[in-house]
């Protein structure tokens, strides 16, 4: 099964601040989507809503035409990393995966897969309130693979994670797509987007201003920062 999400004319103020302005992108599966703009540009603000954890004032995010809210058991059709520190600190790690499969009737023998598949099986028995940033990712993305959806969601997958945890990411965020998932991935690092991904969506001040095959701007512009660079020249910075 694959599945696109869509976002369509996503509006949101919080107080005087206008956070989204009509932001509107599609991703497709085949190859990973990065989603970059600068700080405050409506990011995490668009990934929260295409999950349901923020409201917006107009338009609307489906994942595989369907609202968030119509999904019955969600983690099946989407996995999200939003936040590494949302977790409960006195749960082990493997606990914390057992009460999300429970929530899903996901069988307990996902737990364990999961957990050998982001190289925390030695440290799935300890409280994740120790964990380091880098673990805490890997448990986040642990969390989101449980349902094996057809759809994933990362904020920042790469913070704190160590040079081979960044390659580690990198080959798994590649595999994924290669299985024809759709993968959004929101980064600052555009040396690893350009290694990675196949198609960039740009966004300044809450909207899109480009979204483009990576491989096409790295031909116009000789590297994917000067393009975002350029691109993203007068779209401002902290709002
Ligand atoms: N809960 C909130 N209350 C008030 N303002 C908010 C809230 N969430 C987001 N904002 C504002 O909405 C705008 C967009 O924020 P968002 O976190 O989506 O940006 P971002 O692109 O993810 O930024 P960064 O790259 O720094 O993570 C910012 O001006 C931010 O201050």
């Amino acid at each position: 099964m694959t599945a696109t999400i869509e976002v369509n004319g996503l509006r949101k103020r919080f107080g005087p601040a206008v956070a989204l302005d009509g932001m509107t992108f599609v991703v497709r599966p085949g190859h990973v989507t990065g989603f970059v703009g600068p700080n405050g540009a409506g990011k995490s603000t668009t990934l929260r809503m295409i999950v349901g954890l923020d409201r917006p004032d107009a338009g609307t995010a489906t994942i595989g035409g369907r609202h968030y809210a119509e999904l019955t058991r969600p983690m099946r059709h989407v996995g999200a990393l939003l936040d590494p520190h949302a977790l409960h600190p006195a749960r082990t790690g493997r606990n914390h995966l057992m009460w999300l499969a429970a929530s899903q009737d996901l069988p307990g023998s996902r737990v364990d897969e999961v957990l050998a598949l982001t190289g925390l099986a030695d440290v799935g028995r300890r409280a994740a309130g120790g964990y380091s940033l880098g673990m805490r990712q890997r448990l986040g993305v642990a969390a989101a693979l449980l349902g094996d959806p057809p759809v994933l969601l990362l904020d920042e997958p790469f913070n704190g994670l160590d040079p081979a945890g960044i390659v580690w990411m990198r080959d798994l965020l590649r595999e994924l797509a290669a299985e024809d998932r759709s993968v959004l991935v929101s980064s600052h690092l555009m040396s690893e987007l350009q290694d990675m991904a196949g198609h960039v969506v740009v966004v300044g001040q809450g909207r899109v201003i480009a979204a483009a095959d990576v491989n096409d701007l790295v031909g116009e512009y000789a590297s994917l920062e000067t393009a975002y660079l350029e691109l993203t020249a007068g779209a401002g910075g902290i709002r």
